[in-house]
């Protein structure tokens, strides 16, 4: 278990030739992430997710602020200090990044054979973490015969070798198919929960900060411009990147093109209707309607799960009389939140 603590962090790259201009990749940038949590750092192409995680495993030097793993401020740390503390950080990459030469057991082995680990104990380890990962009947195979999934398990099951306190994840399951990608995050999962092991992943999908992480940090443009439990982050979004991420896995509110389309085809009043957890249900909405006598249409939208919490947003097209309907508005209005549209 590993506590990673960022704070003011910032990395600046100078310019380039005569014309360029200075670029800050990451721009004052403070996070805590405690010991044994998912942490996931969602952003854009460019906004700085790649540079940041490799401030914390140190191949980079940040160019101002403080990153303390377990208390210890690694930006102050001579080279062969931060060797030591990088031994104890587990990567897992995109495009795997794994020794095609090799068997599937030498590629697990080699952070064992960097560290000095002799070779009973390492032949031991292998097979044990093999095991852990479900790929011990395929030691002896080599990379191109595994599967995209097969090989991020491979990857994860290297990253684990040295018994690492943190796994830092660079779009871990980006190169894989959907199904394929909610297997590894399940493993991912499984690993912080069953070894207490801390997780900092970088990503551009929504759905697996979704499904795996317990906060997060929304970045742009170098900043940190959101940031929280993943429920209340995507569940009350602040900025416009945080909403254009949200409307990509969640189901949100039509947009106005959207909006003036179902227009078209719906006649009666359109409102739209948050849920979330401890908030009021979907019967009671629905009881509320029947007994004002209005009828309902229900014309976007949904329900889905957030870090474990409800949250979802219909958009309902209400039939009936004038005043009923406006009664039933109001009475909605005081059981969830809604918004008349159109
Ligand atoms: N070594 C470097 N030298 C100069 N500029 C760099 C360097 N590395 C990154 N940058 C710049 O820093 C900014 C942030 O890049 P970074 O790769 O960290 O973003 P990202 O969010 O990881 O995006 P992507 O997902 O596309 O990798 C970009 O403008 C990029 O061009």
């Amino acid at each position: 278990m590993t506590k990673v603590e960022l704070q003011g962090v910032g990395k600046r790259y100078p310019a380039r030739g005569r014309s360029g201009t200075e670029v800050v990749a990451v721009d004052d940038v403070s996070i805590d992430i405690a010991s044994g949590e998912i942490h996931a750092v969602i952003g854009y192409s460019g906004a700085g997710k790649s540079t940041l995680l490799r401030l914390v495993n140190g191949l980079e030097r940040a160019t101002s602020g403080a990153i303390l793993v377990d208390g210890v401020d690694i930006t102050a740390l001579s080279e062969a200090k931060l060797r030591s503390v990088r031994s104890r950080i587990g990567m897992i990459f995109q495009q795997f990044n794994l020794f095609h030469s090799r068997t599937i057991a030498k590629n697990v082995e080699y952070p064992l054979v960097v560290a000095g680990t002799p070779r009973p104990e390492r032949e031991a380890r292998v097979a044990e973490l093999l095991s852990f990962v479900g790929l011990s009947d395929y030691a002896a195979s080599h990379i191109e015969q595994l599967s995209g999934g097969q090989k991020q398990r491979v990857g994860i099951a290297r990253a684990l070798a040295t018994n690492p306190g943190l796994i830092l994840a660079d779009e871990a399951t980006s190169a894989l198919d959907p199904e394929t990608s909610r297997e590894v995050l399940a493993l991912l999962t499984k690993i912080n929960r069953d070894l207490g092991v801390t997780i900092l992943l970088i990503t551009h999908e929504m759905d697996v900060v979704r499904e795996i992480a317990h906060r997060v940090t929304v970045m742009e443009a170098g900043k940190a411009v959101e940031q929280g439990e993943v429920f209340e982050v995507f569940s009350n979004p602040k900025t416009d990147t945080t909403r254009r991420f949200v409307s990509t896995a969640l189901p949100t509110e039509p947009d106005p093109a959207h909006l003036r389309a179902l227009r078209e085809k719906h006649r009666g009043k359109l409102i739209a209707l948050t849920f979330r957890d401890g908030g009021a249900d979907q019967p009671i909405v629905f009881q509320t309607l029947a007994d004002r006598g209005v009828g309902v249409n229900i014309v976007h939208g949904g329900i889905t799960d957030v870090g474990g919490r409800t949250f979802g947003k219909l958009t309902l097209e209400l039939i009936g009389e004038g005043v009923q309907v406006e009664h039933a508005i109001a009475a909605l209005a005081q059981q969830t939140e809604l918004e008349v549209l159109a």
